[in-house]
């Protein structure tokens, strides 16, 4: 399935899959993501195939979408899972997700989350720092275990991304420098409840060329090398995540040609390959369904204000990033410049600069690529209730997380006089 596939045009209407936008609209309201079953197993199944028998396990980057039935689906087609916090362990146990798939990445982990990760078995833990290292030693030993490691390397090499998503540079805050690596490897033998057994990197995110992962690998396998040279005998090669998607004009390695590089420089090792790939696995299977309140036609610029914002979909405001913007609707009308911004008090609300549209209120537009860091990185400014979220499959559609009321909104708080 290409890219957009899921999302199509059916006599100038658009479709998720078998399903009209408008009809969704209709049922469940705006904002609302709309998620399609076809393209997140496409893409997965993509990645699985190009393996072609090689020892190989997907941990799908839960951070990049972590709704509970995405997790499950992606749980059934055998995917193990990527994550980041207790938060995100509870949500993978949850759906189903099994713990010896799981990877326990991230710079900050705290002794409960290791502990709560320690008790169920997680497969390993990507640690990011000596005093890391030396806490989850602490943390096992406490509990009478011995946690599995790699250690994160910073390999020092350009991703050529967003400088916000990139993580694989010496200034970034992520892994261990790579000459500190053996001595820490050393340590993490050393010690009694941790146990070396893989190496990790992740060099940022939304690349669009193979060469930087290819350099990437080659550094982490000399640095398996080097470890064997020290009797530390690696198991596994965490090659981490970071295929780019089409948002725009981009055009990415395909999932094949990405899998088949990093196979093709793993040759000489018999150590399984990790990958953890999020934003290639959900992106471009998602949109964000948004309706127009008003339009604004001023001489010097035209707004169109809709009713999705920057709090549903940060990314263009974040990190001025582009996401196509298409009518649910195709109909006549003159067609102008408009700025597509969000009723959010920040001049930053923008979700589309200077798009060519024909617009009438009331219509419909599906914010595209969406479905890879839209709703988990939604958040509840200007009070503003969490979007709905629906999965198609098909002909049918259902709610897979209920759109926020506002009484949930403060029911946390508590007035004190
Ligand atoms: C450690 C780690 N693994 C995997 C990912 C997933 O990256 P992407 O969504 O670009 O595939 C990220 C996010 O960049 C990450 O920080
Ligand atoms: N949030 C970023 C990706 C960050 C990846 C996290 N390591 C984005 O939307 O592009």
């Amino acid at each position: 399935m290409s890219d957009w596939a899921a999302f199509h045009y059916h006599d100038d209407r658009l479709f998720a899959e078998s399903v009209s936008l408008a009809a969704i609209a209709e049922q469940f309201g705006t904002p609302c993501y709309v998620y399609s079953h076809a393209a997140i197993t496409a893409a997965y199944q993509a990645f699985e195939q190009a393996f072609s028998g090689r020892e190989h396990l997907i941990c799908y980057a839960v951070k990049a979408n972590s709704n509970l039935t995405i997790l499950n689906l992606l749980a059934r087609l055998g995917s193990g899972f990527d994550i980041v916090s207790g938060g995100e362990l509870h949500r993978v146990l949850k759906a189903g997700g099994d713990p010896r798939k799981t990877v326990f990445s991230g710079v900050g982990k705290t002794r409960e989350e290791m502990r709560d990760a320690l008790e169920v078995n997680v497969l390993c833990f990507n640690i990011e720092s000596e005093m890391e290292l030396l806490a989850l030693n602490d943390v096992a030993g406490e509990m009478g275990k011995v946690a599995p490691v790699s250690i994160r390397i910073n390999p020092d090499v350009d991703a050529n991304t967003h400088p916000y998503i990139s993580t694989g540079l010496k200034e970034n805050k992520f892994g261990v420098p790579a000459a500190d690596a053996e001595r820490i490897y050393q340590l993490a033998r050393d010690l009694p409840s941790v146990r070396p057994v893989g190496l990790d990197c992740h060099i940022g995110s939304q690349l669009t060329e193979l060469s930087p992962f290819i350099e990437a690998t080659r550094r982490i396998l000399d640095l398996q090398a080097r470890l064997q040279s020290l009797h530390i005998t690696i198991e596994h090669i965490d090659l981490g995540g970071g295929l780019g998607i089409r948002y725009d004009v981009e055009s990415p390695p395909s999932r094949q040609d990405y899998v088949k590089a990093l196979c093709t420089e793993m040759a000489s090792t018999s150590a399984r390959l990790i990958i953890e790939p999020g934003r290639s696995v959900v992106g471009n299977a998602g949109i964000l369904l948004t309706r127009v309140q008003y339009l604004k036609h001023l001489p010097h610029r035209n707004f169109a204000i809709v009713d999705a914002a920057m709090n549903d979909l940060l990314r263009p405001a974040l990190y001025q990033a582009y996401h196509a913007i298409q009518p649910v609707v195709k109909h006549e009308g003159e067609t102008q410049i408009y700025q597509i911004v969000g009723p959010v008090c920040e001049t930053g609300d923008f979700l589309g600069n200077e798009r060519a549209l024909a617009l009438a209120s009331n219509d419909l537009l599906a914010v595209m690529s969406s479905g890879a860091y839209g709703m988990s990185m939604s958040s509840n400014y200007n009070s503003r209730p969490r979007a709905a979220e629906v999965l198609v499959d098909g002909d049918s559609v259902r709610l897979i997380r209920a759109r926020e009321s506002i009484d949930e909104l403060c029911a946390l708080e508590n007035i004190i006089v």
